[in-house]
């Protein structure tokens, strides 16, 4: 029987590893990770975070030929195929910090493995890496185990799941794209792997490349789909200023075949773990390559992202008589997409932080997000939790009682369905809706009394005159 280890327990490790052992159910998987609160949450009824689908799959595998565990080195020790899928962040500090991604997780996975290897490996770069990692890594595999003769076949396997449709993704891949060296043991390690996606991807959506064209399509994948957000909000700042509608130009732009209609929603700006992290580290692949201009040019997807987030706190402060000083405003949404509970990077924190910093009272709600989470996101830098202008509610309508202003900060479906009505009877007046993800009705806000800010759409008449200072 193949055995397979996943090192890492997280957003991508868990979900990916407990679908291949739904997938191929003669195949025994351990996920494995240092983290023990981690594995134990694994193994319990409420897994690690909220990933629809994911408690079906992980309930029907779980004890079959799926298991957790923190035993690292005896599940390393036993598996054909280890797939790592360790965090990258970006480094804070030393050369390269806040660009270069930081490898420490990954260095010290492939040192363990070298250690308490015994048998030959095939080692599956799952985490998103910069480009060349593989040759790093297969030399501290190599030079580590050299005594004990063992081969290490190193592939490189980029993940392209969306959190919050993780589990889908997984079971009907667009494509699977493995990278590995060119010569008769690298090719026989990457049809090892094709075998397993074979049990349910069909052969012509699995792609493979050499392992360089493989690491670098993982962070150009990134980079592509954070520009296009970053063109369409940029595209929203001059909607705004022209009297065009964003969704329309979206809309309009969509139906070009040669453009295709994803990816076109004007919103508050792109959140998540990978994009800004991803962009910065082929930024800094870029520079250490000497390519200046190409890595200033994908800097300014990161610089829009940044100005989109500012617009929309300054929208808020302006609208509101250029003060929100002691106001309460309800923050719908914290989450950095739907029907996650994973606010990494998610643009609800600078938003909150700018509001805040202009002593906004702020009421939170969230259907999946902690008071745990949030408190951790917006106490940096030490600030006690403590703090009288940050309530964490229940729902909606609580948040939004005697509120001056509403922000929807992720396009959660519930807050399309909430009654505006009621809300705008509970709210101080005048009582301002910004809609930061474009998913209210602006015409019925307005026919019930609100003056609406809506990213990329023609400005309330209350709003035309207020120009928004950056
Ligand atoms: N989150 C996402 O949607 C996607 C993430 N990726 C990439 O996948 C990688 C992992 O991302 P996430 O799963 O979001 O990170 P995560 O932080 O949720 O999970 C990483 C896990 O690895 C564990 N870990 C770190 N070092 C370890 C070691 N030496 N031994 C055992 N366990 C160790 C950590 O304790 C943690 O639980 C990153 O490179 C990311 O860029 C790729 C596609 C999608
Ligand atoms: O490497 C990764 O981590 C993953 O990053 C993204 O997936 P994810 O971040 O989970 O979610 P997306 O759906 O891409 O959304 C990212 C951010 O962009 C925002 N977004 C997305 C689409 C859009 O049209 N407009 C927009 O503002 C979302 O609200 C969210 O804040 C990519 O879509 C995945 O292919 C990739 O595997």
């Amino acid at each position: 029987m193949v055995k397979i280890c996943g090192i890492g327990a997280g957003y991508v490790g868990g979900p990916t590893m407990a679908v291949i052992a739904l997938k191929c159910p003669s195949i025994e998987v351990a996920v494995v990770d240092i983290s023990e609160s981690r594995i134990s949450a694994w193994n319990s009824k409420k897994l690690p975070f909220y990933e629809p689908g994911l408690e079906e799959v992980v309930n029907q595998c779980r004890g079959k030929n799926l298991l957790f565990s923190t035993d690292v080195e005896k599940h390393v020790y036993e598996a054909d195929i280890i797939f790592v899928s360790v965090n990258t962040p970006t480094k804070i500090k030393g050369i390269g910090a806040g660009k270069a991604a930081d490898l420490t997780y990954w260095e010290s996975a492939a040192r363990m493995i070298a250690d308490v290897s015994n048998s030959d490996k095939i080692v599956v770069e799952k985490s998103t890496v910069p480009v060349r990692t593989a040759e790093a890594i297969g030399k501290i595999l190599s030079q580590n185990s050299k005594s004990k003769g063992i081969k290490y076949e190193i592939l490189s396997n980029p993940e392209f799941l969306s959190e919050g449709t993780a589990i889908q993704d997984l079971l009907n891949p667009d494509r699977v794209l493995i990278g590995g060296n060119q010569d008769p043991q690298g090719l026989d390690a990457i049809q090892k792997l094709k075998d397993i996606y074979a049990y349910w991807v069909p052969q012509d959506r699995i792609i493979t490349t050499n392992l360089w064209s493989a690491e670098l399509s993982k962070l150009a994948d990134n980079a592509f789909l954070a520009q296009r957000i970053s063109s369409i909000n940029a595209m929203s700042a001059l909607c705004e200023a022209t009297g065009a509608e964003v969704s329309q130009v979206s809309l309009a732009l969509g139906k070009n075949t040669k453009i295709g209609p994803k990816f076109l929603n004007a919103s508050v700006g792109f959140g998540g773990s990978c994009f800004q992290k991803d962009i910065l580290n082929l930024v800094y692949i870029c520079e250490s390559n000497g390519l200046t201009e190409v890595g200033n040019y994908w800097k300014e997807v990161i610089k829009v992202n940044e100005y989109q987030k500012s617009r929309f706190v300054h929208r808020v402060v302006s609208s509101m008589f250029n003060t929100v000083s002691g106001k309460k405003i309800a923050i719908l949404g914290f989450a950095f997409k739907k029907d996650t509970s994973d606010t990494r990077k998610s643009p609800a924190i600078d938003v909150c932080k700018g509001l805040l910093g202009d002593n906004a009272c702020l009421s939170i709600y969230d259907p999946r997000v902690t008071e745990n989470e949030i408190e951790k996101e917006l106490c940096t830098d030490g600030v006690e939790w403590e703090h009288p202008m940050v309530s964490v509610v229940g729902d909606a309508y609580e948040a939004t009682r005697d509120a001056h202003g509403l922000c929807i900060l992720t396009e959660w479906d519930e807050f399309k369905t909430i009654d505006y009505q009621r809300v705008y009877q509970n709210m101080e007046k005048p009582a301002f809706v910004f809609d930061g993800r474009n998913i209210l009705d602006v015409h019925k806000l307005r026919e019930i009394g609100f003056i609406v800010y809506s990213i990329g759409k023609p400005l309330d008449p209350w709003l035309m005159n207020i120009n928004v200072i950056n």
